[in-house]
């Protein structure tokens, strides 16, 4: 399974396309839209968010409602379209104007932030939201919480009225904020991952989906609090023999060890930076005539960290079910899950262990 997004942040439409996706799951349009619909209010975003109205509209791979196994191609319109704009040659510090100049040389910096942008994340959560449901189908669910903005630490997922105030003072202060989210994997199998190729290890595949969202700077997978020694940090074993099942008393791993699931929830903190475009502008440098001036102030979000959680959990499931995919085949929803549920050694000890010899 795969995936690749086009679309420019202005232009007509953002598109996106899923391959090797398996048949037979029903898609919930509504669902999908829900999630367009809570990454777009997310609170602390601009005015583009109050121009667009995110719905999806699948183009291919589906029958009556249902996968195939032919390419999907999501389509969501853009209702902010380009107007024209005066060439621009002073670059915002944080965001991709100066950097990608520095590439591609088209003298207007304008052009950059048609794919530099963010909008592109529409897609990602409407083709991650397609694998959040598969990932439903197997009883995998996939939440996400907001941590921190700014100063200000939450503890749950209900942004309060303090977080809610210190966004509206940041935003009339010209400025803006950063932040960190949760993400959790609930209910998912041990043993999904992989390192028959580096790059098969479930961390790895993470890390990598993660930090290509904008103003993502880092993650944690599990207890960030590496203070601790080995005997306080690691998950110890034990046997629940009335469930049959192996255990673990604490989840300081976040479900993963050695690039596999270990059958505990996945838990990763995600840390974004604050948003490079502020009300009250930066010092930055025309680039047309060398001289010293302000960075231009473009519609802008305040802070992306409440709409961040929804992209984030839907990037997640894209992985999480390109990994199960991989592992149990990828031709149709039902057969996989046979797959999938059988392979779960809730059994371990039913006398497999006796029975191969080496
Ligand atoms: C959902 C979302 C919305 C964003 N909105 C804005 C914005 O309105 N203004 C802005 O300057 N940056 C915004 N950003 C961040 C920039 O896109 C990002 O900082 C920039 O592309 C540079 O990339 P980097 O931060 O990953 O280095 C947004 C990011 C996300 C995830
Ligand atoms: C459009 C979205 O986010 C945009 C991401 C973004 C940026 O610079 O990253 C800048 C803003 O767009 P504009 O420059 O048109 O005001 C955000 O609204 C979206 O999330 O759908």
């Amino acid at each position: 399974m795969d995936f690749v997004i086009s679309g420019d942040s202005h232009g007509p439409v953002m598109i996106g396309t899923l391959t090797g996706f398996p048949a037979g799951l029903k898609i919930n349009i509504e669902k999908i839209n829900e999630d367009l619909k809570r990454r777009q209010e997310g609170y602390g975003r601009g005015k583009r968010m109050k121009i667009e109205n995110d719905k999806v509209e699948i183009v291919s791979g589906i029958w009556k409602g249902i996968t195939t196994g032919a390419p999907i191609s999501v389509l969501i319109e853009n209702k902010g379209k380009n107007t024209e704009k005066e060439v621009r040659s002073i670059p915002r510090p944080g965001h991709g104007d100066y950097s990608s100049y520095m590439k591609y040389k088209l003298p207007d910096l304008n052009i950059y932030p048609e794919r530099n942008s963010a909008r592109w994340t529409v897609v990602l959560t409407a083709l991650g939201n397609i694998a959040k449901q598969f990932l439903n189908l197997l009883n995998i669910e996939i939440e996400g919480y907001v941590e921190s903005i700014g100063k200000i630490k939450l503890k749950n997922d209900i942004l309060t009225e303090e977080a809610k105030e210190y966004i509206d003072n940041a935003k009339t202060n010209g400025d803006t904020l950063g932040g960190s989210v949760k993400i959790i994997v609930k209910n998912i199998n041990p043993g999904i991952g992989g390192y028959s190729s580096i790059f098969e290890r479930l961390d790895s595949q993470l890390g990598q989906i993660i930090m290509t969202i904008p103003s993502v700077k880092g993650l944690i997978i599990g207890n960030n609090d590496f203070s601790l020694s080995g005997r306080e940090y690691h998950d110890e074993f034990y046997y629940e023999k009335e469930k049959n099942k192996i255990k673990r008393k604490s989840n300081n791993a976040g479900g993963i060890e050695a690039g596999f699931t270990n059958g505990e929830n996945i838990e990763i903190t995600v840390f974004l930076k604050p948003i490079p475009t502020l009300a009250k502008p930066l010092n930055s440098i025309n680039l047309a005539t060398g001289e010293n001036t302000k960075s231009p102030y473009i519609r802008s979000d305040v802070t992306v960290i409440p709409a961040s959680v929804v992209i984030l959990e839907n990037a997640v499931a894209l992985v999480i079910a390109k990994s199960i995919i991989n592992q149990f085949g990828n031709d149709n929803v039902e057969e996989i899950a046979r797959r999938y549920n059988s392979a779960n050694l809730s059994n371990w000890n039913d006398g497999f262990w006796q029975d191969h010899t080496w």
